[in-house]
């Protein structure tokens, strides 16, 4: 199958945030197919740095075939949340780039096992060299976990109904086909919403269970704090609701307000570490008509203060 290309979302934006310095360090925690990493290292000198990861293997081929022989890049296979773990960012970092979620190119191969519109196996990780796939979660995981997650993380409102069904199929056979999991849910609660299948949110649900995006996230944000350097900057871009809320509140709770109920005294907070810079920013008009997957895009950028 012919790679489709990934657009990169609120490409300018979220570089803008950077506001890349020509000698500064930045890591592209989610490098994905370049897009952002790119302009990046088109913004830099000869003493400029650029760092990335990403826990997919054929995203770190395509960087390492893109900037084979330039001495200025970095590049890591691994989780972002373990950026402060990388020997390279021990240094201090002026910018942390994070563009969350899947690209084009994991969704439109089959065999990874993310999409509901073609038959493979059931997998769904972005490190296949890691941890387990939704078929071994969907053969162990309990009704109630299954239950949970896809409501919690599809916001799916038959999440019970799919859940009970799931145990009950798997008791004569384990589900290990993307297509029969498509089929077993369309049949059940029908096409209800205009445009979007019915697996649509079951899918997106095992996506962020089995690849642990949320605690990547959670742990991701501290360890790019840590490294930030004063002025640094952080700019994310979220596509679900639950990340962006945990990218708003983790730039809230570093940003040094007093806390405390209206009622009840105020108490101190610790002193600012992060000012949010602007206010949270959305894809034009004209982008997401070009460009269906930036629709739920939201991008938040934050200083890192002395
Ligand atoms: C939306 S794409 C990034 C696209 C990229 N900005 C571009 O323009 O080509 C998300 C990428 O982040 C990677 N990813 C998601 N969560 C990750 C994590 N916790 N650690 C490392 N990589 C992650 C995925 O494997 C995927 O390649």
């Amino acid at each position: 199958m012919v790679e489709r290309q990934h657009i990169p979302v609120m490409l300018n934006e979220a570089v803008e945030g950077l506001a890349v310095r020509a000698g500064g360090s930045y890591l592209d925690g989610t490098f994905g197919r370049g897009g952002h990493a790119r302009v990046v290292l088109s913004r830099l000198g000869a003493d400029g740095r650029l760092l990335v990861m990403d826990r997919d293997p054929q995203a770190i081929a395509t960087a390492q075939a893109a900037f084979a022989g330039d001495p200025r890049v970095s590049i890591r296979h691994a989780n972002f949340s373990t950026l402060a773990e990388w020997d390279e960012t021990a240094a201090g970092l002026d910018g942390v780039l994070l563009d969350l979620g899947v690209s084009s190119p994991q969704l439109d191969e089959a065999s990874r096992g993310f999409s509901f519109l073609a038959d493979a196996p059931l997998d769904m990780r972005m490190d296949p060299t890691q941890g387990e796939s939704a078929a071994d979660f969907l053969a162990h995981a309990d009704e109630r976990e299954i239950a949970d997650v896809l409501w919690l993380y599809g916001e799916e409102r038959f999440s019970r109904k799919i859940a009970r069904a799931i145990v009950e199929r798997r008791k004569e056979a384990p589900i290990t086909r993307t297509g029969e999991l498509a089929a077993l849910v369309e049949r059940l609660i029908g096409r209800r919403e205009p445009g979007k299948h019915p697996a649509t949110r079951t899918f997106q649900a095992l996506r962020i269970r089995v690849n642990g995006e949320l605690g990547a996230l959670e742990r991701g944000l501290e360890a790019a704090l840590e490294r930030l350097k004063p002025g640094g900057r952080l700019s994310v871009i979220s596509f679900h609701s639950l990340e962006d809320r945990m990218v708003k509140q983790f730039i809230r709770d570093h940003s040094g307000r007093v806390q405390g109920s209206r009622r009840g005294p105020p108490v101190a907070a610790a002193p600012a570490r992060l000012a949010a810079v602007g206010k949270a920013q959305f894809p034009s008009e004209a982008e997401q008509a070009a460009n269906p997957r930036a629709r739920s895009a939201v991008l938040r950028v934050a200083e890192k203060l002395a």
